[in-house]
Parts: structure tokens; C-alpha cells; sequence
């Protein structure tokens, strides 16, 4: 079955890669789908800060909080899970599951997959951050649900981008690599099976137009088959647009039985609105996010003329800070890649994670530095928002970050300087200020309660005191 479980696609001749994931051979190009909503700013962020999440993620985010389990029907009682066994899989799925290396279910797990397996099927919205076990959540009850047998569609699964939806199709079929006869086929851009061909892929995974496509313009996919309809990453979807009403068109032709499941990272208003549209009468399942602190972290600043001297601040702080790994912040890219070619010039080995690079060619430089082969990564907000680097012992703050209007934005500080001190690690941050913006630190320490010490980068003695 391994060989016939390749994803079929039609090579359509633009830029990303469709790997052929049993050899990890490019086996096909694409691109990320635009198709017929579009993707720009905010939504382009988010699906590459998704995509990153998916490719660096080698194992699970144990969060520290409960799961929250809101139930459909109250007096029902509540089963949750501690074992894969207990779930009565089939055995070949249950394989799948320990060739990855699964030993038990994720929190999220333990109570998402009973609902999720039960009979009669049950609807469910699960928001948790990212790398928390939704996705092979929800594979493994499409893998169950499905008839090897019958050889139609019987699973869509939504994906906001062409990238997202590989990347979940990756899961289907390490998962379901034991599993005879079960096939993914995937709805995306270029991906054309000609008029009135019979698909025999149980398992569908697109974005949400060419989907819409199948089931009505090309009547590729019989909606009345579908027996589990999945929506993956609500929150990157509704901000692509055309996403949401294509997406609330699919479901609305699937029969009353289908079960219908909701996946998202976070949960704000306009998440939940949607979330409603598609999911009737759901159980829900929240768990919170892991809250940064700024407790373990000591803080430092410099302060400096022009950027000139916080150019020879950084220098002087390198040889410290390179004892351990750092990330640098800059405001823009401009400021980001000058900074990164000056250190460079002058000697110093920085990497820049740049905007600008493709999402694959920052997943490559992040591991890079995971793996510790880069020392300093010199980047801007936008690029590292929502990647944790966990070995991070420095930031440095080569500019502040500020919002539009120019005042500190203290959540970005919070998110920069967060990611050093997780686990109980011991973090440091230096901000590098020129005078005229002394200022904000004082705005700093008031709002997060928290002392910022000074710091003399020009007195070597000095800068060796900040790791003791
Ligand atoms: N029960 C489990 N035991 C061990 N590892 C798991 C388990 N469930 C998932 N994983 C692994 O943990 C990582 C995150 O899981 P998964 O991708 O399902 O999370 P997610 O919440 O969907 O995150 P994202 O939205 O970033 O994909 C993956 O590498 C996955 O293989």
C-alpha cells in the first residue's frame, strides 16, 4: 500500500516543492495558494509562521495548563484517554502511531480523540497553540473513519494554504502507512483532474476554492459521501480572503451526519464567530496557552548616541553574548541586514532570518541555529513572532519595538525577551537606547513591574558581570 499512498498532483509549474515523502524526492512544484482569496500582510504572516511551527516541530509543546472541556450534552459523562489502546483502533493505525514514535496521547489528545472516535459521531472546535497534537488528532480520526474498501471521498479536510495542506497530507500518510487500500488525493491549485474523473482517494485535503471546485464546478467529489469534514488553522483561514465563505459554502453542503471538526491555534472573537458558522451544536475543547514571564530574565540596557555607537555596543557585548546563542532585534529589515553585513565585514559570524528569505530557506536557517551551528541570529519582529528558539540565553534589543504611533509596544518586548527565560532557564536581555529614547525603559519597568539595570558595553569588566 506505501507506494499507492504517494500524493497524486499534477506538476503545475510554479515555485514550492510536492516531496515524495516515503524517499523525500521533489516529486512536484507549486506554489503558496492564492488561488481565489488573497494572501498579503497579516494572512501571509500567519500561514508562514504556521508553516515554520510545522516544519521545525519535532515534538510536542507540553503545556502547563489544563485542558478546558466544554460538552455538548453536560450529563453525558466525559471520557478522556490515557493510552492509544483504549481508543480500540485498528491495528494497522495503532502501528502508525507507534512508528512515530507516539507513546501516548497529548493533553489535548486525551480528551479531543473519545470525542472525536465516538458513536455516533460527535462535532468538535479544539483551539490550542501550535504543535500540541491537533493535526494528528484529527488524522488519526479521518485514518478510522474511512473504508478502505470504498474507493470515493469520504474525508475533506480544509488547509488555508497549498503549504499547509502538504504539510498535513504528510501526517495522513506517515500515520497511515500501514494502512492497505487508504489514499490522500489533494484539491490544490494545478492540481486538475480532468472533468467527470472518478477520484478513489478516500481522503481530500485543499484549500477551501478548489475544493468548492471539486464538489461543484468538476462534480469531482459525491458531498453526500462525506462522513468527516475537518477545518484546519480557522485563525489563518478567516484572514485569507474569500477563505471563510468558501469554506462555509463546502460545509454547507455536507450531509446532516458528517461530523465536522474545527481546529485553531487561538481563539479571538472573530475565530469563534466563524468557528459557529461551521461547527453546529460542538463540544469544545480550550487549552490555554503557556504565559511568558519576564521572572527569570534579567534585564539590561546601554545607553547610546546614534546607531553608530550601538553598533560598537553590540561589538563590545559579542564576545559575551556568543558564549551562549542570542538573537539580535532589529525595528526593520533595512536596519536587520545592514546590521548583519557590518558584523559580517567587521568578522563577527551572524546569520540574518530575513522576510524576505522563502518560509523553507528560514526553516533551514532556524535549524541551523537550533542546532547551534549559528551563534547570533540577527532578525526583525515579524520573522521571529511565534518561533521559540529554546536555547535562546540573550536578546538583544538593537532597536526597541515600537508601534506605529511610537510608543513602546510592550507585548512585542514581552515576546522577544520571554522566549529566553522559558522553563525556569536563567535569560538576559540588553537594550541597546539611544539617548532620546531613554524614556520608554522607565515605561518599560512601570508596566511590567520589573527593574532594567545599566549597563556599560565600553567596560569589558562590566559586561562579564551580566552572566554571573
Ligand atoms: N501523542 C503524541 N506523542 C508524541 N508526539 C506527538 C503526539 N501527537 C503529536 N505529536 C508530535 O508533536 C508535534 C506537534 O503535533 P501536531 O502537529 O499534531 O500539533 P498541532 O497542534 O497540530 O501543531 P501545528 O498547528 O503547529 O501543526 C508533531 O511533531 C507531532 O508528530
Amino acid at each position: 500500500m506505501a507506494a499507492k499512498f504517494l500524493p497524486r498532483f499534477w506538476r503545475s509549474g510554479s515555485q514550492a516543492e510536492l516531496l515524495d515523502f516515503q524517499n523525500n524526492n521533489v516529486v512536484a512544484e507549486g506554489k503558496l495558494d492564492f488561488e481565489h482569496g488573497t494572501l498579503k500582510g497579516k494572512s501571509e504572516d500567519l500561514a508562514n509562521h504556521s508553516l515554520l511551527n510545522k516544519l521545525l516541530r519535532r515534538t510536542l509543546v507540553d503545556s502547563p495548563h489544563n485542558v478546558e472541556v466544554l460538552q455538548r450534552d453536560p450529563t453525558s459523562p466525559l471520557f478522556s484517554v490515557k493510552s492509544f489502546e483504549e481508543l480500540h483502533l485498528k491495528n494497522e493505525l495503532l502501528r502508525g502511531i507507534y512508528a512515530m514514535g507516539f507513546n501516548r496521547p497529548s493533553k489535548i489528545q486525551e480528551n479531543a480523540l473519545p470525542m472525536m472516535l465516538a458513536d455516533p459521531p460527535q462535532n468538535l472546535i479544539a483551539q490550542s497553540q501550535s504543535g500540541t497534537g491537533k493535526t494528528a488528532a484529527f488524522v488519526l480520526a479521518m485514518l478510522s473513519r474511512v473504508d478502505a474498501n470504498k474507493k470515493y471521498p469520504q474525508c475533506i479536510c480544509l488547509s488555508p494554504t497549498f503549504e499547509l495542506a502538504l504539510q498535513t497530507g504528510k501526517v495522513v500518510e506517515e500515520m497511515g502507512k500501514f494502512c492497505a487500500g487508504i489514499e490522500v488525493i489533494y484539491a490544490l491549485r494545478g492540481n486538475r483532474p480532468g472533468k467527470g474523473s472518478r477520484l478513489e482517494a478516500q481522503i481530500v485535503i485543499g484549500t477551501p476554492g478548489t475544493v468548492l471546485d471539486w464538489c461543484f464546478k468538476l462534480r469531482l467529489i459525491t458531498v453526500e459521501n462525506i462522513s468527516v469534514f475537518v477545518l484546519d488553522e480557522a485563525d489563518v483561514m478567516i484572514n485569507v480572503q474569500g477563505h471563510s465563505d468558501h469554506s462555509v459554502r463546502v460545509k454547507r453542503s455536507m450531509p446532516k451526519s458528517c461530523q465536522m471538526l474545527l481546529f485553531s491555534a487561538t481563539f479571538e472573537d472573530s475565530v469563534w464567530a466563524f468557528a459557529e458558522r461551521i461547527v453546529p451544536d460542538p463540544n469544545i475543547i480550550k487549552l490555554k496557552k503557556e504565559e511568558l514571564t519576564l521572572k527569570n530574565i534579567q534585564q539590561f540596557y546601554d545607553q547610546c548616541e546614534n546607531k553608530e555607537q550601538k553598533y560598537s555596543a553590540l561589538c563590545n557585548l559579542y564576545g559575551v553574548i556568543t558564549i551562549a546563542q542570542a538573537i539580535v532585534f532589529c525595528q526593520t529589515r533595512k536596519i536587520a541586514s545592514w546590521l548583519s553585513q557590518k558584523l559580517s565585514d567587521d568578522g563577527h559570524q551572524v546569520a540574518l532570518l530575513s522576510g524576505e528569505l522563502p518560509v523553507y530557506d528560514r526553516a533551514d536557517m532556524i535549524q541551523r541555529f537550533r542546532e547551534g551551528r549559528e551563534k547570533v541570529l540577527v532578525t526583525t519582529n515579524v520573522c521571529a513572532r511565534g518561533i521559540d528558539v529554546e536555547q535562546v540565553s540573550i536578546v538583544v534589543n538593537f532597536d526597541l519595538p515600537v508601534n506605529v504611533d511610537g510608543s513602546v509596544d510592550f507585548e512585542t518586548y514581552l515576546h522577544r525577551i520571554g522566549r529566553t527565560g522559558r522553563f525556569g532557564k536563567k535569560g538576559i536581555a540588553v537594550s541597546l537606547i539611544e539617548n532620546f529614547f531613554v524614556y520608554m525603559l522607565k515605561e518599560i519597568e512601570d508596566h511590567f513591574n520589573t527593574k532594567i539595570t545599566k549597563l556599560n558595553s565600553m567596560d569589558m569588566d562590566e559586561m562579564g558581570k551580566i552572566w554571573k
